[in-house]
């Protein structure tokens, strides 16, 4: 290859960039991607840093898969990345033995629809039969299509709740690759790994067979999500409740009215500018509900409907957040808070089997469980680790605003199922005069206020993220509100997740897996009182926000 490009400013490293770029560029198969990195190389060396960064390695599975700007080069989300990590996925289900069809989903976000094409004719020219979502649909119905349609793997294209210039690749394992518990869920170590070796080792992309386009799937897998997600609920029981609704420019619109209907609820009055799927997300600037102002157009709408329950979902559908009346207003509910209702609601139904949370998620389900006397475990943060706590699970639920209420059903975070049951919920406790808000006072009252935080630090540079990291092992807290650290647990190396407690606060700090993005988890408790709610309250808000302050110190954020 000539290398001509403004030699003498070109540095030795920075050739070495120009010829990866150029071959990577030769085998892209989209035009588009191939103008958009010769206009790259051809600008340098102004645009050394990008090229560089576009070419600093891989996408790897994160927290859940493959995620990252949609731009042209390996460290981006584009045809070639889909197509080879196709191919590699592909291979390896065919090294592991797998047997039986590839099924693939996609969100609305730009790209998605022609990844999950492609990703079909890529299992298909690999002789393995693929079947494609009739429409855009939610996560959770793809991971129950996984299950009810015994395929051995699962694709789904999504970025979920990030912004609109990112996609993503979940990878789902059927039961003969997954095991009982992880039948229908996302992929661990070391399959992971193993699934990136084989990406890695994919050769040249033009190489890489194409065959048809797969068997659409018809509207039944849509149809047999709707009613088993309305089996969830116990038939029969209250369904007095106004709800308002939004899917936050995503795609869970129709299936949440569909099962709500179908469980037998009014149907939810949903936000107008936000019911249909849009990537560009117009009205929020980040599609994710745990971002302040992302649910502003929610309540409004919940405000003059005078709803008993505002529901959202993220993009993809799999994250339920939901806020409450109060008075004066609407007070989104924590994902602590909503997982222990529900986990308390499913204890009050009978449902046997553990109930799990994640290390970042609040120690109250554990409290609650211990009284209840049901089994209780604790796992790595996401879904795929939760899911796998144990073969009988019964319920597990995460911070980040994630719940999965019928693990038969969907062995991964499910928003509508998870929208269904706080609506039971909150029907029949309606039904007694009483709300949501009053079953967390009885929790709180008996367990002590479990008050939980978030200080999330986004960053432009992740070396950022290990800097801070860094700084907190060096440096760590002797106290934190005026109490000894009495434990500092580091999970190095296996995993970057640094916790520090004293006798009533725990704080634990990990990088994001899935955005750029530091996490620092608090949570104080406050024991109540004499019935004291609201100075234990008080105090544990109070103590959160200094709590919030010292962490910051010690991260040098
Ligand atoms: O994006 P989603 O809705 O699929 O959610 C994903 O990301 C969340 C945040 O992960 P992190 O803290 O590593 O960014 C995880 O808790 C969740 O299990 C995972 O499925
Ligand atoms: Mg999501």
């Amino acid at each position: 290859m000539t290398l001509c490009y403004q030699s003498l400013m070109v540095s030795e490293v920075d050739v070495d960039l120009i010829e990866r770029a150029e071959a990577w560029l030769t085998d892209d198969p989209d035009p588009v991607s191939r103008s958009e990195l010769r206009e790259l190389i051809d600008r340098l060396p102004a645009t050394t840093a990008e090229l560089r960064d576009r070419f600093a390695g891989p996408l790897t599975f994160g927290t859940a898969g493959l995620r990252g700007p949609l731009r042209a080069g390996p460290n981006g989300m584009n045809l070639a990345v889909v197509t080879q990590a196709a191919a590699g996925l592909v291979t390896w289900l065919g090294a592991q033995g797998g047997e039986g069809p590839l099924v693939i989903g996609y969100d609305a976000r730009h790209g998605s629809r022609e990844f999950a094409e492609r990703t079909a004719r890529v299992a298909t020219g690999a002789g393995r039969p693929a079947m494609v979502m009739p429409r855009t649909l939610p996560t959770p119905v793809l991971a129950y299509a996984v299950r009810a349609l015994g395929a051995v793997a699962g694709v789904m294209v999504t970025a979920s709740h990030n912004p609109p210039q990112d996609n993503g690749y979940k990878v789902y394992l059927g039961e003969q690759l997954g095991g009982p518990a992880g039948h229908g869920a996302q992929i661990v170590p070391p399959a992971d790994a193993g699934i990136e070796a084989a990406i890695r080792a994919v050769g040249s992309l033009a190489a890489v067979p194409l065959g048809g386009p797969g068997t659409l799937l018809d509207d039944k897998i849509f149809q047999g999500y709707v009613r088993s997600a309305a089996n969830v609920l116990i038939e029969g029981g209250p369904r007095e409740l106004t709800i308002a609704y939004t899917p936050m420019h995503g795609v869970g619109g129709e299936t949440v009215e569909a099962a709500f209907a179908a469980a037998g609820f009014a149907v939810p009055a949903v936000v107008a500018d936000q019911a249909e799927p849009d990537p560009e997300f117009p009205t929020v600037a980040f599609p994710n509900p745990e971002e302040p102002g992302a649910m502003d157009r929610l309540l409004a709408l919940a405000g003059t409907n005078h709803a008993d329950l505002a529901i959202a979902n993220d993009p993809d559908a799999d994250r339920c957040a939901v806020a409450i009346p109060v008075a004066g207003g609407w007070r989104p509910l924590r994902g602590d808070e909503l997982g222990v209702l529900l986990a308390d609601h499913l204890i009050r139904r009978g449902v046997t089997g553990t109930y799990a949370t994640t290390i970042v998620s609040s120690q109250l389900l554990g409290r609650l469980c211990a009284a209840r006397g049901v089994p209780y475990a604790e796992t790595l943060t996401g879904f795929k680790w939760i899911v796998r706590a144990a073969e009988e699970l019964a319920f597990g639920y995460e911070e980040a605003l994630g719940y999965c209420v019928a693990p038969a059903m969907v062995r991964d975070k499910d928003g509508v199922t998870a929208a269904l049951t706080v609506a039971e919920l909150a029907a029949q406790l309606r039904a007694e005069g009483r709300t949501l808000g009053d079953r967390l006072d009885e929790l709180a009252t008996e367990f002590g206020v479990h008050a939980t935080d978030q200080l999330s630090v986004r960053v432009d540079d992740l070396s950022e993220i290990g800097r801070a990291m860094g700084r907190a092992r060096q440096a760590p807290p002797a106290t934190l509100l005026g109490s000894p650290v009495t434990e500092i647990a580091d999970l190095l190396p296996d995993n970057d997740v640094l916790t520090f407690r004293t006798a009533g606060a725990r704080v634990v700090i990990r990088p994001s897996g899935t955005e750029p993005k530091l996490k620092a988890y608090l949570e104080v408790v406050e024991p109540v009182a004499e019935g004291d709610l609201e100075t234990a309250r008080s105090r544990a808000a109070a103590a959160l926000v200094s709590l919030r302050g010292e962490i910051a110190a010690t991260l040098g954020v």
